[in-house]
């Protein structure tokens, strides 16, 4: 499988460096705002940097954006309308229900898919489960350092409210909080928390329904290259890249 990758940062690297040997799937094309970082991640992966998009679109099998919200809805319609699949890391831009539905149209018009890794958080699995019954309240909190969240902040709540909102104010901050509403089908609630004593992204999770109810607490490392992104969220790329071409499914 040939892929291209929209955004050149902190995800892409890690998707480079775990990827490197994979027989599979083979890292290609490059693209990001600066050609320079796109030249840097293509030279270490072997790959080509491109500044032509629909160029890229055209000679991969699938597109992975790693990138910004913005950067979705500038690229990813095109991209579906070629037939290409896409995998979206700035899953804020499809908590618009808009957004969401116009993505989906256009890929089933053409066949195409649509991945949503699970990104920096467990427990997705259990929720999409739970879901099948009636779900009560879904609540995540959210702590960062003011490192990660870029501010040089006490210890505050910088953000209670629901994910709907918490998109919009945090766009490359809270992805996680459209994930859990896209696999709910809720708008959840979501509390942003600065913490100057934490070196770790952590997100905790309150799921309540017919089902009964589970937390989960993840304590994600930050990426060295930008610590607002987990590790974990590349991680769960690479997880759902090498799951394409498996026959059991877990
Ligand atoms: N689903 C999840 O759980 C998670 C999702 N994410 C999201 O994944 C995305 C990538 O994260 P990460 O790799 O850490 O981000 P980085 O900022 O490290 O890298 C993103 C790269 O993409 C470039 N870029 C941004 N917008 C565009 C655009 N419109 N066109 C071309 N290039 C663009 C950036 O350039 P420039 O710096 O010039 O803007 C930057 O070089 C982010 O939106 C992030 O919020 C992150 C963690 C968890
Ligand atoms: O990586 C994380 O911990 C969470 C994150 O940035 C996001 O959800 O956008």
């Amino acid at each position: 499988m040939i892929v291209g990758i929209l955004g050149c940062g902190s995800i892409a690297n890690i998707l480079i460096n775990e990827l490197k040997d994979d027989e599979d799937i083979k890292l290609k094309y490059f693209y990001d705002n600066d050609i320079e970082q796109s030249k840097k991640l293509a030279k270490i992966a072997d790959g080509i940097a491109t500044d032509n998009f629909e160029l890229m679109v055209d000679k991969s099998d699938l597109i992975i954006e790693a990138a910004s919200p913005r950067a979705v809805g500038l690229f990813i319609e095109n991209t579906l309308k070629k037939g290409k699949s896409v995998v979206i890391m700035s899953v804020g831009y499809l908590m618009d229900v808009n957004n969401r539905k116009n993505l989906e149209r256009i890929a089933k018009k053409n066949n195409a898919q649509i991945y949503l890794p699970s990104g920096a958080i467990v427990g997705l699995d259990g929720l999409k489960a739970a879901s099948i019954g009636k779900i009560e309240s879904v609540t995540l909190t959210t702590r960062k350092s003011p490192r990660s969240i870029g501010s040089n902040g006490k210890k505050e709540i910088i953000f209670d409210g629901k994910a709907s909102e918490a998109v919009k104010i945090f766009p490359t901050n809270i992805n996680v909080a459209a994930a859990l509403s896209i696999a709910s089908n809720m708008d959840i609630n979501v509390k942003i928390i600065i913490d100057p004593e934490i070196n770790r992204n952590i997100h905790e999770v309150h799921v309540k329904g017919e089902f009964g109810s589970f937390t989960s607490k993840t304590e994600n490392v930050p990426s060295n290259i930008n610590p607002k992104t987990s590790v974990l969220a590349a991680y769960s790329a690479v997880n759902l890249l090498k799951s394409l071409n498996k026959t059991i499914h877990i």
